[in-house]
């Protein structure tokens, strides 16, 4: 695959797009608009960007990527400071994957006055889980999506898609709720979450495991699965159970662990029961040097 092209600029960005989107238009078989998906992420790319950059390429005549590690969705300093930033080896995989524009702008150009005064705030859903841990997290989300959908917006007729990980259930359920509550135009499209061969869910942040943190890390997966076998064999979910066992495991401190309505994010009530609409096991732990999320559908119907 050819190297994309890499834009430093929104103005830059968005002549780029309306250039793709006119010479496909232009070489079209007479659909009505072509369409363009843009995956935003952080970089340090992995096999979970590749799926979101697969799945925007099987849909779309135009495939943007964004990479930029977003200051204002960081409550921690040294968790911003520390997180990986490696441009090369992300162009190499966007280009193997196909993408035909990578945006990565400066931290002056998204926020050329600094921190910006007016965010988007994320409400109730935002304070929850992730919120509760990471206080602004969300609102500073929700504020650099806002601003990525404007400047990848087709200024053409087009679809206009934007493609985010399952990975990230609760970030997902907010941009969801952004679009419809402020009536961005792109339709949002979210990708199951990819894990690597001992079940452990693809992050940027993996790489600061060693082997034994990593070892100890997939009792995450490992507990979400039991819960899905359950829904499956429309036993009761024994959440209990499932929460001993990742605190049974020395390395791994539990932020919190739950099941809830994947909409909204409401923890259901079990009441002993067996499952009877679909939900999601969702969970976030402290792992050595990592934070780590993870999650998983239940769906009584799947089994
Ligand atoms: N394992 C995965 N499977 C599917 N999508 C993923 C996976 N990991 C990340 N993504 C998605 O990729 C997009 C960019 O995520 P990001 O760049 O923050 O990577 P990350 O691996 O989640 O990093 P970290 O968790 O360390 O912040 C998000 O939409 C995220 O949900
Ligand atoms: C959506 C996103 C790219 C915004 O910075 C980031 O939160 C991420 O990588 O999930
Ligand atoms: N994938 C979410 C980005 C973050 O952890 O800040």
């Amino acid at each position: 695959m050819s190297a994309p092209r890499v834009l430093r600029t929104a103005a830059g960005l968005s002549e780029a797009i309306t250039d793709a989107l006119a010479a496909k238009a232009a070489g079209g078989t007479g659909d009505p608009a072509p369409s363009l998906g843009l995956v935003p992420t952080m970089g340090a790319l992995h096999q979970g960007h590749r799926a979101l950059v697969d799945a925007a390429r099987a849909a779309n005549d135009v495939v943007v990527a964004s990479v930029f590690v977003n200051p204002l969705q960081f409550n921690d300093p040294e968790d911003l400071h520390r997180y990986p930033r490696t441009l090369e080896a992300d162009l190499k995989l966007l280009g193997d994957a196909g993408a035909d524009l990578v945006f990565a702008p400066s931290e002056a150009e998204v926020y050329p006055d600094g921190p910006p005064l007016v965010r988007i705030h994320s409400g109730e859903l935002g304070s929850r889980y992730e919120g509760r841990f990471r206080p602004g997290h969300f609102d500073g989300v929700l504020t650099v999506v806002a601003k990525l959908l404007h400047y990848a917006q087709p200024t053409l007729p087009a679809r206009y898609r934007a493609y985010f990980g399952q990975k990230d259930a609760q970030q997902l359920a907010l941009i969801r709720r952004m679009v419809m509550d402020l009536d961005f135009r792109a339709e949002i499209v979210g990708v199951p979450v990819v894990r690597g061969t001992d079940g452990l869910a693809e992050s940027s942040r993996n790489v600061f495991l060693d082997a034994e943190h990593r070892r100890a890390a997939t009792v995450l997966p490992q507990a979400l699965f039991a819960l899905q076998d359950q829904a499956r064999a429309g036993v009761p979910l024994d959440l209990a159970a499932a929460v001993a066992r990742v605190q049974a495991e020395p390395h791994v401190d539990l932020d919190y662990f739950d099941i809830v309505d994947p909409q909204t994010l409401q923890p259901l009530v079990m009441d002993g029961q067996p499952l009877r609409r679909p939900a999601l096991a969702l969970l976030a732990a402290r792992v050595g040097p990592v934070r780590l999320i993870d999650n998983l559908p239940l769906d009584p119907a799947a089994g």
